[in-house]
This record gives structure tokens, sequence and C-alpha cells, in this order.
């Protein structure tokens, strides 16, 4: 599968763009890494390739379908920098697994995930064990894009290189594509296949 942005512009101020013109694409086998100064609009461009919001201009496609014609699960999922925004309070964790599509055992075992951690809120978890399930509930069944915004920013080194070790065997097996947004160089050159450097208006 492929998922390409097409000349993406996004601004939250009239007339006053984040970017412009953003172009990638990514092939199902590949892990492109996206370099972008603090502020560029990282967060916000991950919404738009993850269908969450519509660009100003340009469109994000599918194998050539437009992501938000896409009906039912979306097969391009993000995974977001702070767990807490994004699971609901009320909710216990089994209850915020289900939200998504159907999670294999072996996900939840690979991530780390205990049982009984499935009875508690998001409260009663720490930021790194919320973190776990927000991953396992972006890999269901028929996720084909991962969208990583800065994920493993919270873990500690040893948590950080397990989840990694998981997702890319598990991207791998699965011929997920990844977008993974990160301020760690290391990381990046360790995960990436791919670079993409894009610039603010300002630099241009
Ligand atoms: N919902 C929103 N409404 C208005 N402005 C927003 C909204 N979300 C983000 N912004 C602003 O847009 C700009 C880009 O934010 P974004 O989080 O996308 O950047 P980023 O490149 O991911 O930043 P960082 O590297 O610091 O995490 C920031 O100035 C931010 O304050």
């Amino acid at each position: 599968m492929i998922l390409e942005a097409k000349g993406i512009s996004f601004g939250y101020k009239k007339d006053v763009n984040l970017f412009d013109q953003v172009q990638i694409t990514v092939e199902s086998h590949e892990r492109v890494g996206i370099i972008a100064p603090s502020g560029f609009g990282k967060t916000t461009l991950c919404q738009i390739l993850a269908g969450y919001i519509k660009p100003i201009s340009g469109q994000v496609l599918l194998d050539g379908k437009d992501i938000h014609k896409i009906q039912g699960y979306c097969p391009v999922q993000m995974i977001w920098q702070h767990p807490e925004k994004v699971v609901n309070p009320r909710l216990r964790m089994k209850g915020t697994i289900a939200e998504g599509d159907e999670i294999e055992e072996r996900i939840m075992d690979g991530l780390g995930i205990e049982r009984d951690w499935l009875n508690r809120f998001p409260g009663e978890l720490s930021g790194g064990e919320m973190q776990r399930f927000c991953i396992a509930r972006a890999l269901g069944k028929r996720t084909k894009f991962l969208i990583a915004d800065e994920i493993s920013t919270m873990l500690d080194l040893i948590t950080q290189s397990q989840i990694w070790n998981f997702l890319l065997a598990e991207l791998a097996e699965r011929k997920i594509g990844l977008i993974v947004v990160t301020h760690s160089t290391p990381l990046i050159e360790r995960i990436a296949t791919r670079q993409v450097v894009l610039a603010t208006n300002y630099d241009i």
C-alpha cells in the first residue's frame, strides 16, 4: 500500500500557515523519519496524515483514495506523545483497548501489558503503562500504516528499546509502513529507513 500526502498546507490562524505544500510518500515496507524544528507543526501534520484534521489544501491518499472517504476502521493509526490525552479517563483499560480493532493476545504480551491492568482506570497506571495500551490499540488487525509522534519520550531507555524492538518486528512481519516523529537523532537513525527534512515557512 502507499500513503501519500500531496501538497498539504495548514494553519490554525486565518492567512498564517504553519506549513505549505508538504509532500510525503510512504510505502508499506518503509519507515520514514520526519525531521522538522520545534513548533513546525509535526503533531499537526501527523493528525492530518491520520485523517483527524483536514488540510486547508492538498490531500492524504491511501492507495489513491482520499483518507476522509474511508469508512469504518482507518488503516492509518496514530500513536500520540501524551497517552493521557487520548484515553477516556472514565473507561477501564479493557474498554480503551476495545475501542480499536481486534487486538491479538501476542501484541499485549509483546508490549508487556499485564492482564490485571485491564481492570484499572487510566489514572491508576503510569504514563509508560498507559502508552503500551495506546500502542496496542493502534495495532489492530486492519492497520496498514502507523504514525508515531514522539511515542517513547516518557519511557526509560530499557523500556523504550523493548517497545521499539517489538514494534519493528511487528511492522516488518505485517508489512505496516511507519512515519516516525522524534527529536532523538539516535532513535531516528536506528528506526528509519529514510528521513524527510521539513523546513518552516520562515526558513524557506
Ligand atoms: N488546536 C490548536 N489550535 C491552535 N493552535 C494550535 C493547535 N494545536 C497546535 N497549535 C499551534 O500550532 C503550532 C504547531 O504545533 P505542533 O504541536 O503541531 O508542533 P510540533 O512541531 O509538533 O511542536 P513540538 O516539536 O514543539 O512538539 C504551535 O505553535 C501550537 O501552539
